[in-house]
């Protein structure tokens, strides 16, 4: 089972440089091997971080295939809808990428729009295996949830839906779709980013608690792959460990 590998840099542009750069280096070596790299991205913060840098990368975009962790149930020209924000700062600049980015079905009732998706992950995940994603891009709330799985909340023991509806997000909208943890800790790579002050406290809590009744983002624990963060001096500030730059 993964360790968290934990990377502190100096701003948020550093930031979002040396997650973009991850994302790249595990593109060129899943493209290289099997022709195909498969992501999953998530919304909010981790959706800024990679509109700044993906637009610029030299990559063959025709071999990616990008999935959300998580998607808002919202219509698409809902402020809150997370494909709109890629839509809008990352294929507007990449439109070769446009026909490999798989958005959730908003127009249709939640439970089929989550049941549709798998189907969607399952055109480059055939069978009845757990999806291996190359590298999950992850976010954490203030609350420590990742993807839309918050604490305390039952689907964060779901062991049998890949991907699963919510109607009672904590966090608006209530309505979400969902990766589940047998997903999540399938992954090659999960890699976390989070920036400011207003992280420092969860972070600490999810790299350096107890262990006793985790949050989710500490739940990420890929049993044969790795767990990435990048923080800024900020969000690591409360951490008493020393981490890599
Ligand atoms: O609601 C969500 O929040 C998390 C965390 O967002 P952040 O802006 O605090 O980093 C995000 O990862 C998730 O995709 C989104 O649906």
């Amino acid at each position: 089972m993964a360790t968290p590998v934990v990377h502190v840099k100096e701003s948020e542009d550093d930031v979002s440089n040396s997650l973009c750069e991850l994302v790249i280096s595990r593109a060129s070596a899943a493209i290289k091997t099997k022709g195909l790299f498969v992501i999953g991205v998530s919304g909010g913060s981790a959706a800024k971080f990679l509109c700044n840098g993906l637009p610029s990368a030299v990559t063959e975009w025709d071999k990616w295939r990008v999935f959300f962790c998580d998607e808002r149930y919202v219509p698409f020209d809902d402020p809150e809808c997370t494909y709109t924000v890629y839509k809008n700062g990352l294929l507007s600049k990449v439109p070769a990428l446009a026909d490999y980015v798989y958005p959730i079905n908003p127009a249709i009732p939640l439970e089929e729009a989550a049941d549709e998706y798998l189907g969607k992950i399952r055109t480059v995940f055939p069978g009845d295996g757990i999806p291996r994603f190359d590298v999950l891009v992850l976010g954490m709330g203030p609350d420590g949830h990742t993807c839309s799985l918050f604490p305390d909340h039952p689907l964060l023991k779901e062991d049998e839906q890949l991907v699963a509806p919510i109607a009672d997000s904590p966090k608006p909208p209530p309505g979400r779709i969902t990766l589940t943890f047998p997903v999540i800790n399938n992954a090659s790579c999960a890699v976390f980013a989070s920036c400011g002050a207003g992280k420092a406290d969860i972070v600490q809590k999810v790299l350096e608690g107890s262990g006793d009744n985790p949050l989710p983002a500490a739940m990420v624990r890929p049993t044969q792959g790795e767990v990435v963060w990048f923080l800024d001096v900020a969000a690591a500030s409360k951490l008493k460990s020393q981490h890599k730059l």
